[in-house]
């Protein structure tokens, strides 16, 4: 049986977005369009993979209060709804594209708190779903922030049990909790994320110190590397991305699109290379694929990805350059 992707998101998000032509502080905008759809980094990398066909479901924590624009969006794309509901609003993101600048701001919620009684029944409940959805050989994607009153001990916990099961993972959170993280697993190799994607900020946010050239790009990725990880995509917007491997660093332009939103870039980057490493593809190749998804993702409004051919064919123009 091919392995089958299963993301886990403790705190998924409804994006709103709108555009407006120029964004400026203190005055009243006129929206020039509107977007509202099921996001945060678990529901967009899943939706790239179950377009890429990857057999995929969703796990995690979902408000049950508006958890039905979740349930229509998984219909729509045949995602597994293994999400646990849990009481409370899924939370609202509200992202300002400006048209003329090609910028979007966003401005997150920081979602549902749990205080310790609701969290540890949340995480048993949690830990029986995975049970009973996750076989060796799958591959889980621990995604996006942590609620209010969560920390990386729950990411440490969920890591260590599904490894255990035989699952490879792919963490993509915040600088600081994978920090956090990996400082949790020094020492359990097994348990380690086999992919990572950082951008700049939570490279930064991840190695505790600022990181304003590519050189500088490079030594951090190798310092996550050194960590055991063995996979480690940095996303750096239109400047590109930094690979690094046991085996070497590489660099890789990109080229400039037209930008609708740049919500979901990074998602779609984990969704194509985490398909590819599921495919076999050596890390290379499945990076140039994720690359290729993030310039496809950047000028459309859903998560949505094309057949892998297309996404192939635009991959062959990106070229990998070794860092010295
Ligand atoms: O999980 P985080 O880091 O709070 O970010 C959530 C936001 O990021 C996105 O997942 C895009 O990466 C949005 O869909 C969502 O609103």
């Amino acid at each position: 049986m091919s392995p089958r992707a299963c993301t886990v998101s403790l705190n998924p998000a409804i994006d709103r977005t709108l555009w407006v032509d120029r964004l400026a502080p203190g005055h009243t905008h006129l929206a020039t369009g509107e977007h509202r759809q099921a996001g945060g980094k678990g529901f967009n990398v899943a939706a790239g993979l179950a377009s890429l066909g990857v057999p995929v479901a969703m796990c995690g924590w979902l408000g049950r209060e508006n958890a039905g624009v979740f349930e229509a969006a998984f219909q729509a794309r045949g995602i597994a709804d293994a999400m646990d509901r849990v009481s409370g609003h899924v939370r609202e993101n509200l992202q300002l594209t400006d048209t003329a600048r090609q910028q979007t701001t966003s401005v997150d919620l920081p979602g549902i708190a749990f205080d310790p009684a609701t969290l540890a029944a949340a995480e048993q409940q949690l830990d029986r779903t995975l049970a009973a959805r996750v076989a060796p050989g799958d591959w889980c994607l621990l995604t996006g922030s942590l609620p209010p009153g969560v920390d990386a001990g729950t990411l440490e916990r969920l890591s260590r049990s599904l490894s255990a099961a035989g699952a490879r993972l792919v963490v993509d959170t915040g600088g600081e909790a994978l920090a956090d993280l990996l400082r949790r697993l020094a020492g359990t190799p097994r348990a380690m994320p086999v992919f990572v994607k950082p951008n700049r900020d939570e490279l930064e946010a991840l190695c505790g110190r600022s990181l304003p050239t590519v050189p500088d790009v490079v030594a951090a990725a190798r310092g996550v590397v050194a960590q055991g990880v063995p996979h480690v995509l940095v996303s750096l917007g239109a400047d590109g991305a930094v690979l690094a491997t046991a085996a070497g660093t590489w660099t890789c332009a990109v080229p400039a699109v037209p930008i609708c939103t740049t919500v979901g870039a990074g998602d779609a980057v984990v969704a194509g290379t985490t398909a590819g490493l599921m495919a076999g593809l050596p890390f290379d190749a499945a990076a140039r694929r994720g690359l290729a998804c993030a310039a496809w993702r950047i000028q459309r409004r859903t998560p949505d990805l094309p057949p892998r051919d297309t996404l192939d064919a635009d991959a062959a123009a990106y070229r990998l350059i070794p860092s010295p």
